[in-house]
Parts: structure tokens; C-alpha cells; sequence
């Protein structure tokens, strides 16, 4: 795990909801002192939260230490508050501070027009496994971003799960649909798993701890095995066996595949859209 306590500087929260929260729940975990956290979180009821966590919360920008000098400003509001909210930072953009956003949609371009053509911009697209170390993320770096910059916020990824840095930011929002929203349909399938299992004659509670922890633990054994996912699905059906009924309906032309195909082709056109339009 990188080490993570030397950031040149406090980290800035704007926004600290489910992805925000993620994020920081897995930084505090990993060491990240909360004294060297600023957070601006309009929510009340969420800065109490905050709060008991240690780090410094505020309702706005004017509510931020004068001297602050963020390393970092992660900037995790939803991207339809982004033209309202990101005005107020610009004042931090310096060469020696990045702004790292997770904002679905938001290009480097247009980040830009809100904080000032000299803001360092950091597009990334993480995932909310990182509260508990598992998360994954793909981030685009600005052509002025330094290395040092690319490091500290490769860093900061890092230490909540995998990392892989794209150069072409177009493919963003393809990212956003596969893995940003991917923890989603990866719930519906427990969700469909279990009510599948009711319909069955199983009782609730049990259906959904069957389709939770083989779901849970079918993911680990992909993420540990030198095998791949569709040889750790043929050792699972036994030929003539029971598995393979199921796979003939999930595998059949209109299965799951055209499904999937079709969810994550809407998911990217939306995050396209998001780039220009709420
Ligand atoms: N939820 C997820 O799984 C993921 C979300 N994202 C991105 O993360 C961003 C946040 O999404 P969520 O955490 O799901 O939304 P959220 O609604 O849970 O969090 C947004 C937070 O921003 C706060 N906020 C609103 N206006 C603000 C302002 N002017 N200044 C400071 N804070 C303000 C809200 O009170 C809220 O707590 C979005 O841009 C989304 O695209 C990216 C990857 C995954
Ligand atoms: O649904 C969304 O727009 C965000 C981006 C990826 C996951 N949640």
C-alpha cells in the first residue's frame, strides 16, 4: 500500500456524499490524518457526521481556513452542481495544487472554464468498493498536470483499491459505465439472485445470504484465480448437470449479453451527454 501521510499539503473535500464518503472512509482507514481533511458539505445532518470522523467541516467555501493550501481538492459533487459549486475554488488553482474529480460526464475542458485555464484538472472515474479498500479507478490527467502531481493523485487512488491511468479521456465515459456504475447492476444481480430464489421456495433471509456471499465469494475466487472468468464458469457446470439449464437461458441470443451490451451503451451515451447538458 502507498504511503499516503505525505501529501505536500491538506486534502479539500467538495462534497462528501456516497462517492466522497467512499473515498474518504477508505483514506482515513489507510492513515490519512482527518486534521489534514477539509471538507465542504452543505448537508447538516452528514457534517455531524463528519465531525465525529475528526476531520474539519464547513457548510461552504467562506467557511474554509484564509491560509488554506490544498495539495489536493477532490471534488465530488454531483455534475449537475458542478457550473454552481466550482466557481468559488478557482481561487486555489496554483501550480502546486491539482483539483482530482470523480464527476461522472464533466470533461478536463469544462472543469476548466469554471476554475481558470491555469487549474490543474485530474478527470477520474473511481468506484464505491473503495470504502473498503476494493474499489477500482481510471483517471485522465491534464497535459499541465506535473509528474508529482500524477503521483499524489495516483496515490491517493491506490490506496483504495486498483489503479490504471488512460490517456485518452474519451474513453471515460465508457469507464463510467462499466466500472463507476458497475458495483450497481453487480447488487441487482444479488437482488435478482435472491427474489430468483424465493420464487423458488426459499425463505427470504436465507435467499439473500445465498445469492450475497456466492456472489461475493465467486468474485473473490475470479480476483484470486489464475484462471479466467469463463474457465472458472465452465468448472461450475457439470455437463448434463444443473448450471448449464441456467446458463442455456443466460447465455441464449437474447440473454444476458445483448442485456448487458445494451445497459452499458445507455450508461456511456448519458455520461456523454452529462459532459454538456444536466
Ligand atoms: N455514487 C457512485 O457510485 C459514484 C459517483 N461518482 C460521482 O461522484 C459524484 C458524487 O456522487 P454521489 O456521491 O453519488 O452523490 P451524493 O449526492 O451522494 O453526494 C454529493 C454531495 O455533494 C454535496 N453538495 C451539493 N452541493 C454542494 C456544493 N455546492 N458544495 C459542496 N458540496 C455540495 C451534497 O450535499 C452531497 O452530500 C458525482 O459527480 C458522481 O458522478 C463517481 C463514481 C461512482
Ligand atoms: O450514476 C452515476 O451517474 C454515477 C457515476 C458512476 C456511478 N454513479
Amino acid at each position: 500500500m502507498p504511503e499516503i501521510l505525505n501529501l505536500p499539503g491538506s486534502l479539500l473535500l467538495v462534497g462528501c456524499g456516497k462517492m466522497g464518503g467512499a473515498l474518504l472512509d477508505g483514506w482515513l482507514a489507510r492513515g490519512l490524518p482527518p486534521k489534514d481533511v477539509f471538507i465542504v458539505e452543505p448537508f447538516q445532518a452528514m457534517r455531524e457526521t463528519l465531525a465525529a470522523k475528526g476531520v474539519n467541516v464547513c457548510a461552504d467555501e467562506s467557511g474554509l481556513p484564509k491560509d488554506l493550501r490544498p495539495a489536493v481538492i477532490l471534488l465530488a459533487t454531483k455534475p449537475q452542481q458542478f457550473s454552481e459549486a466550482l466557481p468559488a475554488y478557482a481561487r486555489f488553482a496554483r501550480p502546486d495544487c491539482c483539483y482530482l474529480s470523480v464527476a461522472a460526464g464533466k470533461t478536463i475542458a469544462a472543469m476548466k472554464q469554471l476554475l481558470g485555464p491555469n487549474a490543474v484538472v485530474i478527470r477520474a472515474m473511481p468506484n464505491t468498493p473503495a470504502a473498503v479498500g476494493r474499489g477500482i479507478t481510471v483517471f485522465t490527467p491534464d497535459a499541465n498536470a506535473t509528474e508529482a502531481q500524477r503521483r499524489i493523485s495516483s496515490e491517493l487512488l491506490e490506496a483504495v483499491g486498483e489503479v490504471a491511468e488512460l490517456e485518452d479521456e474519451g474513453l471515460l465515459d465508457a469507464v463510467t459505465a462499466v466500472s463507476g456504475g458497475g458495483p450497481a447492476y453487480v447488487f441487482l444481480l444479488i437482488e435478482c439472485l435472491a427474489r430468483a430464489g424465493v420464487e423458488a421456495g426459499l425463505p427470504e433471509a436465507l435467499a439473500m445470504q445465498l445469492a450475497s456471499v456466492t456472489v461475493s465469494g465467486a468474485g473473490e475466487l475470479a480476483r484470486l484465480s489464475a484462471e479466467d472468468a469463463a474457465t472458472l464458469r465452465r468448472n461450475v457446470t457439470s455437463p448434463r448437470g444443473t448450471t448449464l439449464e441456467a446458463l442455456n437461458v443466460l447465455m441464449a441470443d437474447d440473454g444476458l449479453q445483448p442485456l448487458m451490451t445494451r445497459a452499458i451503451a445507455a450508461a456511456t451515451r448519458r455520461s456523454r451527454e452529462l459532459a454538456e447538458n444536466d
